[in-house]
């Protein structure tokens, strides 16, 4: 092959062979492996090689410093590529990727700013060398640089090489982008199939929740994580997310597992109520008082107190249970003493609790107090690839349960993997137990669905209304679960 830097003579068909060799062989090279290293090497050989441009460089940052160093080179020797550091603004190098913009020095030996620092002057051919420097757009808006040196004298026009270093820049970012994004999306397999092995070695102790996306597993995951430290927890998620089921988990993952669970629907106490309710009375407290009364707070004494639903709470109830909280004790009505209790206190809320506390409905110091933990329940549709294992766990259960042997057909499964299901886990495990009910033959498929749902799920009024649903973060439980089947 001719040298093409030591002919001046060469067509522009040659020229043009020369370019399309050049891209040829680098697309190959992509197509056979992602490895930026070795492309952007083959790159500056290949500009000397085919079209003369000589002691090609690629540069780009530092990680974490604000240095710009050669990163691969063709014709530099180690030392070279070691001195060729710039900082942004350093020279001409430094200044293209300060700018990021093309420079051309036409002649270096009558630019002031050129610095010679990689390769000396006296290292390069006499007569008039030019350099050329060319951007190259990083992702997260990073810049690199591809320069070279040209002789001036050639019969290949400029504009040539300065659109081949244009095209060739642009491939480079690009591949370095797809490289990050490989690299990203890599590492989130990895966290994930880390994850779902810890799941796995742990599948005896799951606690019955189904599921193994990403959202889910890194809730239970940190739900491990906090089981063993009696810090209040806060549950947050929409309606039918299972924080009721989460809630036992905490409380089965915890030391305190031998000791009782007392759930409290806070949704569900009259404010008059309460105070006997939580508390409990003594003989003769008040006229009804025929015998002592222990209270849902002291039947959880040494295990898990679960407030759930506890936006729901009167404001006079806040503050006694605030009390409570401060203070560690409780006192039954009509008893003399105040009673130590020792409690983990696990809440559940489907409202925005500081949306409450902006409307004057919840007090902030007893958000601050149930709220050092908390813990948010990833809705259905965040997880749609739960919905298989969820429908196939709910099937099974009430196949049992109705001595049935109902199955679902992959078009089927298909149907519920895209409905929005804004009633969640709940809604779902509602329209399998209506599915095993109504059916009337052993596989069913999406048009079965329909027909045995009633379009209340499939059509497109439901799936509208449960669009707008979705967009609103937290719901009334009571609102919701009257739309539920
Ligand atoms: N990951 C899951 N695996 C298995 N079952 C689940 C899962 N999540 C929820 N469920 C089931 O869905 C139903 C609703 O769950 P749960 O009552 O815990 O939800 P919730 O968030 O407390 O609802 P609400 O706010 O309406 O009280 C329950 O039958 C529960 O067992």
């Amino acid at each position: 092959m001719a040298r093409p830097d030591s002919d001046d003579n060469f067509s522009a068909e040659f020229w043009r062979s020369q370019e399309m060799l050049l891209l040829r062989s680098v697309i190959t090279l992509v197509g056979r492996k992602l490895d930026t290293g070795s492309i952007c090497r083959e790159i500056v050989h290949l500009l000397s090689e085919l079209l003369g441009l000589n002691r090609a460089r690629i540069l780009w940052r530092d990680l974490d410093s604000l240095t710009y160093r050669i990163r691969h080179a063709y014709g530099l020797t180690a030392q070279e590529i070691a001195r060729g550091v710039y900082l942004e603004g350093e020279g001409i190098t430094g200044t293209a990727l300060k700018n990021k913009h093309l420079i051309i020095i036409q002649d270096i030996d009558e630019e002031p700013l050129f610095l010679g620092r990689a390769v000396k002057r006296e290292h390069l051919p006499e007569g008039k060398v030019a350099f050329i420097a060319m951007p190259i757009q990083l992702p997260r808006n990073e810049v690199g640089l591809i320069a070279c040196h040209r002789l001036r004298h050639r019969s290949r026009n400029l504009s040539d090489d300065i659109t081949m270093l244009q095209i060739l820049s642009t491939l480079i970012g690009q591949l370095m982008a797809l490289h990050e994004r490989v690299e990203e999306e890599k590492r989130v397999l990895h966290e994930h199939n880390a994850l779902l092995e810890q799941a796995l070695e742990k599948s005896s102790s799951r606690y019955g929740i189904i599921g193994t996306s990403r959202p889910l597993l890194r809730v239970l995951a940190d739900l491990e994580g906090v089981a063993t430290s009696s810090s209040p927890v806060m549950l947050e998620g929409q309606p039918g997310t299972g924080k009721e089921l989460f809630a036992r988990a905490l409380h089965m993952a915890s030391s305190r597992n031998g000791s009782p669970f007392v759930r409290i629907n806070c949704a569900a106490v009259l404010e008059r109520s309460f105070e006997q309710e939580f508390f409990g009375y003594e003989r003769g407290a008040f006229p009804t008082a025929r015998s002592r009364h222990v209270g849902q707070i002291e039947q959880a004494d040494g295990g898990t107190l679960f407030l759930d639903e506890v936006g729901e709470l009167p404001l006079s109830v806040q503050v006694l249970l605030l009390h409570m909280l401060e203070q560690g004790t409780i006192t039954r009505l009509g008893a003399a003493n105040p009673k130590k209790v020792n409690l983990r206190i696990v809440s559940a809320t489907s409202t925005d609790l500081k949306k409450l506390i902006g409307a004057g409905r919840f007090r902030y110091d007893l958000f601050y107090r149930l709220s050092v933990i908390p813990l948010h329940l990833p809705t259905l549709q965040e997880r749609t690839e739960d919905i298989p294992v969820l429908s196939n766990h709910f099937l099974s259960q009430f196949n049992q349960k109705y001595e049935r042997n109902i199955s679902l057909s992959a078009s089927a499964m298909s149907l519920l993997a895209r409905h929005n299901w804004p009633g969640n886990v709940r809604q779902l495990r509602n329209a399998i137990e209506t599915v095993v009910l109504l059916a009337q033959k052993t596989t069913l498929t999406s048009s079965d669905l329909h027909g045995l749902l009633k379009d209340r799920t499939f059509n497109r009024s439901a799936e509208i209304h449960s669009t707008a649903l979705q967009n609103r973060p937290y719901l009334s439980p009571r609102l919701t679960r009257r739309r539920n089947w």
